[in-house]
């Protein structure tokens, strides 16, 4: 290896430099401190955890996703957290076990094996805040208008919102009676948007004409309101086993449409995006010049269910560095002041008072230069501050 080269960091792994690590880590105080404002409480969950209950309950693509390792204490195979929202599942199944709702948020670093898209950090420095508890559309509404909260304290005014819904799949699935394998075979034709593959899928397996073309009328669910309201009119004439979950859409929609007016939403029954632990509504949310969404979430209500307590469960994930990138939040522009390297204890003291009252104080070194707004000097005896 070249001396240059042990510099390197690996493909999607990056570090953050001044300044621009301190605008993040300014903002994830504002961002901490809006999830407290809503009420849910931190937790921290471990970094690094036998794999067995890393990844129970969750699917395969995360345990693409999670970087494996050997604990040499006990020999058994340990990963690194891919995704906060499972461990907080279990968190609140099996740690916090509380009767009614529970509400929680993270930030931390994740690590991925394998980028989810060519954008994509490896690294991302998760942020979110899941919701237990509640099945109704309130628990939906809540955490998409949190999610939509937290982008624009990030300074992000410019989004559009998009929705879809992996239940409406699953009860389509359920009808035809589609074994366990071939649903997932579908859900991925699905994800990459394969109309024509799944026309010919519903042709060839499905002898039911209603279910047919239901199938085939998911496919191509994807627009605006008037679009969504015509379709999953037809849909659930065809299969009224889908009226719950496409009702559940429509009202979600409406009160969230109330709250943000401006906000464009777009809909995509085909938009299975998130992870295969999601069972429910579906939601992301974009920025114009960034092909990946800057956050996005969903339900998952079945993931507490391996842990002994299936809970209704809803939230939402972004990636801080992100948000950062995209947003505006100054940081908060403290005033530098230069001390010079003495030592009186009176000097001491009184840096010591300025550092408390908020100002970035920075103590001389030598033949050091420093960009000060303001200086200490040493006027009629008394240590003062002067405009520099
Ligand atoms: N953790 C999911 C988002 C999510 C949070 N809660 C439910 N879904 C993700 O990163 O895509």
């Amino acid at each position: 290896m070249m001396r240059a080269d042990r510099w390197l960091l690996p493909d999607g792994i990056e570090e953050v430099l001044p300044p621009e690590a301190r605008q993040i880590e300014v903002l994830r105080r504002h961002l901490l401190d809006l999830l407290d404002h809503w009420g849910y409480d931190m937790v921290i969950p471990p970094a690094l955890e036998y794999l067995d209950s890393l990844l129970t309950g969750t699917g395969k693509d995360l345990d693409l996703r999670t970087f494996k390792v050997t604990d040499q204490l006990s020999g058994r195979m340990m990963g690194l957290s891919a995704d906060t929202t499972p461990q907080v599942a279990r968190i609140d199944a099996h740690s916090l076990a509380p009767e009614g709702v529970s509400r929680l948020a993270y930030c931390r670093t994740v690590f991925h094996a394998k980028a989810p898209s060519l954008l994509a950090s490896r690294t991302p420095t998760q942020i979110g805040a899941e919701l237990y508890g509640e099945a109704g559309v309130a628990a939906d509404v809540e955490i998409i208008s949190l999610m939509v909260a937290m982008i624009n304290k990030a300074g992000i005014k410019q989004i559009h919102l998009d929705l879809g819904h992996v239940g409406v799949f699953r009860a389509l699935a359920d009808k035809a009676g589609i074994s366990a394998e071939q649903q997932a075979e579908l859900f991925a034709l699905l994800k990459l948007k394969c109309a024509s593959d799944l026309d010919a899928w519903a042709d060839r397996e499905l002898n039911d004409p209603s279910l047919c073309e239901a199938f085939k009328l998911l496919t191509r669910l994807q627009g605006d309101r008037k679009l969504l309201d015509e379709s999953i009119a037809r849909l659930a004439q065809l299969v009224p086993e889908t009226s719950a979950e496409l009702q559940h859409i429509q009202q979600v929609t409406d009160q969230l449409a109330m709250r943000f007016p401006r906000t464009p939403f777009y809909f995509d029954l085909t938009e299975l995006r998130g992870y295969d632990y999601h069972t429910g509504l579906v939601f992301a949310a974009y920025v114009p010049g960034y092909g990946d969404a800057i956050a996005q979430g969903g339900r998952y209500d079945e993931t507490g269910a391996v842990f002994g307590r299936a809970r209704p469960a809803t939230g939402f994930s972004a990636d801080l560095k992100v948000l950062s990138r995209f947003g505006s939040v100054a940081a908060d522009t403290k005033q530098t002041v230069v001390a010079p390297g003495n030592d009186d204890p009176q000097l001491w003291a009184k840096v010591q008072q300025l550092r408390e009252q908020g100002y970035r104080v920075l103590v001389q070194l030598n033949a050091e230069t420093i960009p000060a707004d303001q200086t200490l000097q040493l006027l009629d005896g008394q240590w003062q501050l002067v405009e520099a």
